[in-house]
């Protein structure tokens, strides 16, 4: 069994008056941490990684490094330039990285044979274990159940980041049992956790993380009635943490809580005041 168990936070990245937030983005690692989270993921879709250089993602991997003190960090690595993808993989394999959430290539829509041929060179390349970042509403592909099993083969790719929205492809994987499957759909965690999914890596816990931790731990320990009050007790913040286009959500309920200020980069937007005046509400429940 690998380490991609449990719950993980795809860290956001803090921007204040346009520039990188480094020390809030140090604080909340360290929150994140004292929550009892068992990893985090720098340079997600979460992290806005796309709108981050080359040296602002470096910079951001290497904080999330240092204030994460030994907790697990996974990097993301999305990209469609494959000699790109491999350069970055090269460099940051030089960090104590858990591994990389490595997604398809966006944009360009390859063949299964093509996703087979990327993923493999690429775990071929990886001194650390790949997870799969399978979400074809963001890259315009998905990795077929068929690949995503021939894939599971390689010693290097250990888990699969469940975006897919099937249950059925949730279900085959997680009966196979050679990758860890995490949800990614934050309001499929529950029915995830109980088919005996590993654990997520959900945005959404961002806010209320030690709820999200006692929801995977009620699962674990099978106490199911207190499993299900947790989350129907999260289902509304999750919806609204996906209301408006992620991390726009996420960082108004943070901005709110005082972690950051409310920046994202163009071409992500703030969430809309609407949205912000239920997000109030929220946090007053
Ligand atoms: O940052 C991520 O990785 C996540 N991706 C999903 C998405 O792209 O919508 C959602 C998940 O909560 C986190």
């Amino acid at each position: 069994m690998s380490i991609f168990t449990g719950i993980w936070v795809p860290l956001i990245t803090p921007f204040s008056h346009g520039q990188v937030d480094h020390a809030a983005l140090r604080k909340l690692v360290r929150y994140y941490a004292e929550a009892g989270v068992s990893g985090l993921v720098a340079l997600g879709t979460t992290g806005e990684a796309a709108a981050l250089d080359q040296l602002e993602q470096r910079a951001v991997v290497a904080t999330v490094l240092e204030a994460a003190a030994g907790l697990p960090v996974i990097v993301g690595l999305a990209g469609n330039h494959s000699g790109l993808l491999r350069e970055s993989l090269l460099h940051f394999s030089s960090a104590a990285i858990a591994g990389f959430l490595i997604p398809a290539p966006y944009y360009v829509r390859p063949s299964q044979q093509g996703l087979l041929d990327h993923f493999s060179s690429l775990a071929d390349a990886s001194p650390v274990p790949l997870v799969l970042y399978d979400i074809p509403y963001r890259t315009g592909v998905q990795i077929e159940l068929q690949t995503l099993l021939t894939l599971a083969a390689h010693p290097q790719i250990q888990a699969v980041k469940d975006c897919a929205g099937s249950a059925a492809t949730t279900q085959a994987l997680i009966a196979d049992g050679r990758l860890q499957v995490l949800a990614g759909e934050d309001g499929n965690i529950f029915s995830s956790l109980c088919m005996g999914g590993s654990g997520a890596i959900t945005a959404s816990a961002h806010v209320r993380p030690q709820r999200f931790v006692a929801l995977y731990r009620a699962v674990s320990e099978q106490r199911l009635h207190d499993a299900r009050a947790i989350f129907h007790e999260l289902a509304p913040l999750i919806r609204l943490m996906f209301a408006e286009a992620s991390p726009g959500p996420v960082k108004a309920m943070l901005a709110q809580q005082g972690w950051i200020s409310d920046e994202l980069r163009a071409p992500m937007t703030r969430a809309s005041p609407a949205l912000r005046a239920k997000l109030q509400q929220l946090a007053q429940v």
